[in-house]
């Protein structure tokens, strides 16, 4: 099996994200989301960008966002990757970012719209690089801490890789990728002290845990 990939969302300082980049971590998410406890300002996240080791990648987290405008903050800091909650396929072209539409699932039928969301966006020649599949919670856009369903996401296949959110800790997260089988896992308020402080013991065994599946 390939290796997981690790997206450690909504850091919100240098030092917890430099520590989470040196624990292993492939991704950082930085939320632009005002009503997130995770949410940065664009000069807040340069100072982050700035500080991070070079390879690790960082994704800008944007709730209804228009596209050109959270790619205009992804250009000016230098993001590798777009994470929208907008739920229509984007009608501005995003590269050259990756784009990771995020969905919000309880039940079979929302996979069916993320399904349909692919294809028309492949169709319109602006296929994701991925999708993010997170739980459902009403009144709430993300990092809640709720586990996603894993039972519906086991041989899930959208036709571009699959990011399991919701709900994933240390102690879980093997479960969840034996379950799922997802390409990366993304985990936010799971390896926090507090909403918006990362707990350095938990993102480092939070990697650790991933790396060990098999
Ligand atoms: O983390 C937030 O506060 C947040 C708010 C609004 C939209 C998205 C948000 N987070 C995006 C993520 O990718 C989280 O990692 C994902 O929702 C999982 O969160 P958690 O269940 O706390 O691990």
């Amino acid at each position: 099996m390939a290796p997981v990939r690790i997206k450690i969302c909504g850091v919100t300082t240098p030092a917890d994200a430099r520590h989470a980049a040196e624990a292993g971590a492939d991704a950082l998410g930085l939320n632009f989301y005002p009503k997130s406890p995770r949410f940065l300002t664009p000069t807040a996240a340069a100072a982050i960008v700035r500080d991070l080791p070079p390879f690790t990648a960082t994704v800008g987290v944007f709730v209804g966002t228009p596209m050109r405008q959270a790619c205009a903050v992804a250009f000016q800091l230098g993001l590798r990757a777009v994470q929208s909650y907008n739920d229509h396929p984007p009608s501005d072209d995003p590269f050259p970012f990756a784009h990771v539409p995020a969905f919000r699932v309880a039940d079979a039928t929302q996979l069916d719209a993320v399904r349909r969301f692919v294809v028309a966006a492949r169709a319109a020649g602006r296929a994701p690089s991925a999708v993010l599949i997170d739980s459902f919670v009403a009144g709430h856009m993300g990092g809640t801490g709720h586990v996603a369903p894993w039972h519906l996401l086991a041989g899930f296949d959208p036709g571009v890789p699959v990011i399991l959110a919701g709900g994933l800790t240390p102690e879980n997260v093997a479960d969840a990728v034996a379950a799922v089988r997802p390409w990366a896992v993304d985990v936010a308020s799971g390896v926090e002290s507090s909403p918006g402080v990362k707990d350095p013991d938990k993102v480092a065994r939070f990697v650790r845990a991933v790396r060990d599946c098999h």
